[in-house]
């Protein structure tokens, strides 16, 4: 359980990203659309001031993807149609979540039944289906669209059913194309994983779903997820997403991932006999046994839900992100255990930004690394071989190989973009440069409608370069085959050490060439260039931000949108309550840091990470809970506050995690970290809560991993009483059904206190329902009453699986005979923890 609400800030976030949404268009769409002049309906819109759907058609993306035979031509209209539908929606259980078993119960038993009945009448089409190559049926994929489930009434019931479990964290509405890269990871429950571009966090999701696969309630993996994000803002999205998963194992950091740091220990900081004792044997330095490098990319792969590509789209995009995309690529090579295994992964259909990008990379690492075959895993998925042979389009004009490329366009073309990679011998050219510099009118911008007319050299004029790689290892997945989106995955085997100085030598080229905009023409790129040379905030790397901003728009997994709720707790110590919003240094969109990796102060932005050294807080909290000894407590602790005075939130972190932080510690705190372990422990801060004889309260997130050990202010309660304090939020000990229950209840102390369902009262007579973990909510032991500490919603959904649980017994909670006293008059009068029920009341209003 525990709060899973968003914050006004994040509903903006993600209202912003809303997908397959009717835009008024900013200027007429036949400005930026050849398509708009070409028969296509939206293109003519007569009034300007009128409301349009997205136009669906670019010329230039034609042209493009029919030269690159991304499809064959047989299937070309097919593939057309397929990517104007709207792309149906598509979801995953959480099996970290403590009812996946019912979830996907009521999907099989109820829904998927009762919505074809309904809808799909005669049809051999399914309304629902889990899908084939997941595992365990625990992903869905609905023939609805975002749009009918939110329109149509007679869907409403699975709607509601979609939102609140999403909301709650039990299910994660993701495209389904997008849960495909972590599966080929094979990731285990000890590995280290390196999630480099990890924002929105659908993947790091599945990662950790992944390591706790096999993890007792109240035990941890000894693995952990490292996930990455450039962009701050998109870095909270990812904690409030993972802070649905009861996890102690990550920790979420803000770098540009192909600069991520190493963490290695110099000579002189490497004791050996000191870290043996201290260490595991690889945190001398920070290596990965596995790398998910699901880099930020042009996003054609989400036409489907993002419709708005078709107007932006242009062979720019691609080729100006190709760069970038190496070098993540290639610092994530270098992160990797000789002997572990990377996925790299697109949203896009592109060539330039996959089959380049993967062949680019077996060139580098020069035998160091291999392209897996991948086909026997997964079979019902699929897919298609990558390709061997592409061209390359720049400025309206294709190229076979990088001889073709006009002197005046090589700081925007890349000998990697082509399959043989090579470059021409290398000439000193700088001469003619200068002389076809001054000659050339450079203001044409690319891609443009009226390029299309002049005569450019056809597709098939050209001898093409084919790959000597294995390309077809890699596997795209293209929309018709299955109806959902497009993706792009490679899986890479490191077989030994990448020769020295791999990862630098061709930063240089690629940083420039990356930062090709399309339609700017080439003095100003240059010059643009030249300034970011010479401004302060330009790295060798500086330009990713630029170039990964304009993708960003298009990048998969958009937030999704749905109805929201408050709740605190994300691991910046001076974040306000919603979690979600850092710090004001942190988030300053206004003024123009929306997007840019957090430099300033002396933490860079983000609060530092301390481990908690109070002897005399962790004891009270030990002695208060009667936590055995059996579950560390001492150098598990983390505070965002150095002042422990002023200590608000205690974050309990693994021991992989724990291990980290000292490397980090060691080497200078190169790790950036905006969020890290679990939040175990919340400061009290209404009058009642600090005099309580213990000043911290067991957090929601928490919970369930603490649960075994705690063997103070813990109580089992009957199936009514539980119930009757999820429905009326707080109760009387008077009021207590169970008489015995009540007068523990008043002898426990004052303050928060845990109440766990007595196990042998529900579930039984249901034989789908074997559940290891008990139920059980934080509650506040006031002067007369309990009162639960969970949200409104977590209420909510808790009831309605004990209701279906014991359906066969017919039991309602509503039905059942009301306390004689009302909860509002309960949180008013009796003013137990006040502060903190409103605190969570207002959070679940929202
Ligand atoms: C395709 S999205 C990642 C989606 C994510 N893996 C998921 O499943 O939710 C690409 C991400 O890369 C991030 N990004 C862009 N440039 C980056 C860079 N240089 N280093 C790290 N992240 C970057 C963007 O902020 C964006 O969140």
């Amino acid at each position: 359980m525990g709060g899973r609400g968003r914050s006004r800030t994040q509903r903006r976030h993600f209202s912003q990203s809303r997908e397959n949404v009717w835009k008024r268009p900013k200027s007429d769409p036949a400005d930026a659309n050849p398509g708009a002049d070409d028969g296509n309906d939206a293109g003519k819109a007569a009034d300007k001031g009128s409301w349009q759907p997205f136009a669906t058609q670019n010329l230039v993306f034609d042209e493009y993807y029919k030269g690159q035979g991304i499809v064959s031509q047989e299937e070309w209209d097919a593939f057309m149609e397929c990517l104007r539908k709207p792309l149906p929606a598509a979801f995953r259980i959480n099996s970290s979540s403590q009812f996946w078993m019912d979830i996907r119960s009521q999907l099989e038993n109820d829904f998927a039944k009762s919505l074809q009945a309904e809808f799909i009448e005669g049809d051999e089409v399914e309304a629902i289906r889990p899908l084939a190559w997941y595992p365990e049926n625990l992903a869905w994929h609905s023939n609805f669209s975002r749009m009918q489930l939110r329109k149509n009434q007679a869907l409403e019931r699975f709607h509601e059913f979609l939102k609140l479990e999403n909301e709650i964290g039990n299910i994660t509405r993701q495209e389904a194309v997008s849960m495909v890269p972590p599966l080929f990871l094979d990731v285990q429950p000890d590995h280290f994983v390196l999630d480099m571009c990890a924002a929105p966090g659908s993947k790091t999701f599945q990662l950790l779903e992944i390591i706790h696969r096999s993890t007792k309630p109240g035990s941890l993996p000894k693995g952990m997820v490292i996930a990455n994000d450039l962009d701050v803002q998109r870095c909270n999205l990812l904690i409030h997403q993972t802070k649905r998963m009861c996890t102690a194992n990550l920790v979420v950091t803000n770098h540009e991932a192909q600069q991520f740091p190493g963490c290695r220990l110099s000579k002189s900081q490497f004791d050996t006999s000191e870290m043996g004792n201290q260490l595991g044997p690889c945190l001398n330095q920070l290596l990965f046994d596995r790398v998910l490098c699901d880099v930020p990319c042009s996003g054609d792969g989400t036409l489907r839900k993002a419709p708005d590509i078709w107007r932006k789209w242009n062979t720019g995009m691609g080729n100006g992100i190709h760069g970038l995309q190496i070098q993540i690529a290639m610092r994530g090579i270098s992160l990797l255990k000789v002997g572990g295994r990377m996925v790299y992964s697109t949203c896009s259909m592109n060539p330039i930004e996959d089959e380049a990008v993967v062949a680019e990379i077996l060139r580098k690492c020069g035998g160091c690394v291999e392209l897996l075959d991948v086909s026997s895993e997964l079979p019902q998925l699929i897919r298609r071989p990558g390709l061997r042979k592409w061209k390359v389009r720049d400025r309206g004009t294709w190229l076979a190989s990088y001889k073709d490329c006009p002197l005046s366009r090589r700081g925007a073309v890349n000998p990697s973009m082509f399959p043989s990679g090579s470059s021409v011998e290398p000439v000193d050219h700088s001469v003619e440069l200068e002389e076809e510099q001054q000659n050339s009118h450079t203001t044409s911008s690319e891609d443009l409608p009226v390029q299309l007319d002049k005569p450019v050299t056809s597709a098939n004029d050209l001898e093409e370069e084919v790959s000597g790689f294995p390309l077809e290892r890699c596997m795209r997945i293209v929309p018709h085959d299955q109806n959902g989106g497009a993706f792009f995955i490679a899986v890479l085997h490191k077989v030994g050490p990448l020769p020295v100085g791999t990862v630098e030598k061709n930063n240089s080229h690629q940083a420039k060439s990356s930062f090709h905009i399309d339609g700017q023409p080439d003095e100003a790129q240059d010059k643009l260039f030249k300034d970011m040379k010479t401004s302060e905030d330009f790295s060798a790397n500086g330009n990713s931000e630029k170039v990964a901003e304009a993708a960003l728009e298009a990048c998969g997994d958009a937030p999704q949108e749905g109805p929201l709720e408050t709740d605190s707790g994300n691991a910046c110590e001076n974040d306000n309550s919603n979690g979600v919003e850092a710090p004001s240094e942190q988030n300053d969109g206004k003024a123009g840091g929306k997007r840019k990796l957090q430099m300033q102060g002396k933490w860079r932005g983000v609060d530092p990470v301390v481990f908690l050294q109070d002897e005399d807080v962790i004891n009270s909290i030990k002695n208060f809970y009667g936590i055995v000894d059996s579950f560390p407590l001492s150098n598990h602790l983390v505070t965002r506050n150095s002042e422990t005075t002023r200590v608000k939130r205690i974050y309990y972190v693994s021991e992989s995690v724990k291990e980290l932080l000292e490397l980090n510690f060691k080497v200078g705190q190169q790790l950036k970290i905006t969020s890290i372990g679990l939040k175990m422990f919340e400061r009290q801060t209404s009058r009642e809560g600090t005099s309580a004889p213990c000043l911290f309260r067991i957090s929601s997130e928490g919970l369930p991993l603490i649960l075994p050990y705690v063997t103070k202010q813990i109580l089992e309660a009957s199936v009514a009483d539980f119930k009757h304090l999820l429905q009326y939020k707080s109760i009387k000990f008077t009021d207590l059904v169970d008489a015995e229950f009540s007068e523990k209840a008043a002898k426990l102390m004052p303050g928060c206190c845990v109440i766990v369902l007595r196990k042998d009262n529900i579930g039984s007579s249901n034989p789908n329902l074997v559940h290891e973990s008990p139920i059980a909510i934080g509650c506040w032991r006031g002067k007369a009453s309990l009162s639960v500490m969970v949200t409104a919603l977590d209420c909510q959904e808790l009831l309605e699986r004990l209701l279906l649980r014991m359906e066969p017994a017919k039991e309602s909670p509503v039905q059942e005979s009301k306390p004689s006293i009302d909860a509002n008059e309960v949180n008013n009068s009796d003013c137990d923890m006040a502060e903190d029920v409103e605190e969570i009341r207002l959070n679940a209003e929202g």
